[in-house]
């Protein structure tokens, strides 16, 4: 029998399919580990924008979790769009209880469109619950502004607020992204040693909806799949490049990017610093 890596995904959904969820299980599924998903909301949204959404009853949450848990345990968790103080609790015991090892958290607050996805007090939560089960923390540049309550404006503030994030919050290594940032799309991963960037070009497209949500389940199905993090960040790096660079031409909006796209590439960026 064919032994395979298994994954999950604790986010809310995306019915256009770019985003949460569904980013996440075409990724692991497109990278060869099977995956499985907990809900946390269901959203209404689609290239355009996020028009609203529905945060599912917590005992309905938990029970997604035991289903899991109790038949499939995953090699590697990742989170993704946990709205509210509760659900980011719920999250935190779950993966206690199940001791789960290999956990990525994407602490997603507002989707590019502008539309906040976590209220205000969910924030401290990510910070005093979450941040130290996590294997690796992939805030953009306004999350990362928000958990560490600083203005990001230069490379080196990247670089402080990862420092912040581990040696203050306590995450065992911090991705900052730089999408967000003019120039180059770096990232920056500090892992309470070292700094490591993560290079692309920046390419001219609108097509970035689930860009962060696909980068940090590729990261995850890395983990699950046994690879070190600086290798499973490179691959994602490199998934995310090519899924950017090849877009496809959907949606009328800010449309998905393009899954196929390391196929089709030969984009392998990344350089130490
Ligand atoms: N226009 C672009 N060209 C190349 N890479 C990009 C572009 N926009 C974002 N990225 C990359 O996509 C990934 C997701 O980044 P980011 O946009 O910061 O996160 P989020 O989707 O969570 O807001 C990062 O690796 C970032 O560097
Ligand atoms: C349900 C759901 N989760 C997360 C996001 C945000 O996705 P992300 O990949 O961080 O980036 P954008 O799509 O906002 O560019 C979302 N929209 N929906």
């Amino acid at each position: 029998m064919t032994e395979i890596a298994k994954a999950l995904t604790v986010a809310g959904t995306d019915p256009s399919g770019g985003a949460g969820i569904q980013a996440d299980l075409k990724t692991f599924q497109e990278i060869g580990v099977y995956g499985m998903s907990v809900i946390t909301s269901v959203v209404s949204q689609n290239s355009l924008g996020v028009k609203s959404f529905v945060d599912l009853e917590l005992d309905f949450v938990e029970s997604q979790f035991d289903a899991v848990f109790e038949d499939i345990p995953p090699n590697a968790v990742k989170s993704g769009m946990l709205s509210n103080p509760n659900v980011m609790a719920l999250t935190a015991r779950k993966l206690k209880e199940a001791n789960v090892a290999n956990y990525v958290l994407d602490p997603v607050m507002i989707a590019s469109s502008g539309h906040a996805l976590i209220s205000e007090t969910a924030r401290e939560k990510i910070a005093k619950e979450l941040l130290p089960l996590a294997t690796v923390v992939t805030p953009n540049l306004p999350e990362a502004e928000a958990l560490t309550n600083r203005e990001i404006k230069t490379i080196d503030d990247m670089k402080e607020a990862g420092r912040v994030l581990v040696e203050d919050y306590g995450v065992n290594a911090a991705l900052i992204k730089g999408g967000h940032y003019e120039g180059e799309a770096d990232d920056y991963l500090y892992d309470g040693q070292t700094f490591e960037k993560f290079s692309a070009e920046r390419f001219d497209t609108k097509h970035t909806h689930g860009s962060g949500c696909t980068y940090a389940a590729v990261i995850t199905a890395g983990l699950a799949n046994g690879k070190p993090l600086y290798k499973a960040v490179k691959d994602g790096k490199a998934y995310i490049t090519a899924a950017i660079s090849n877009p496809l031409n959907i949606g009328k909006g800010q449309g998905p990017t393009n899954h196929w796209g390391h196929r089709w590439s030969e984009v392998q960026p990344t350089t130490k610093v």
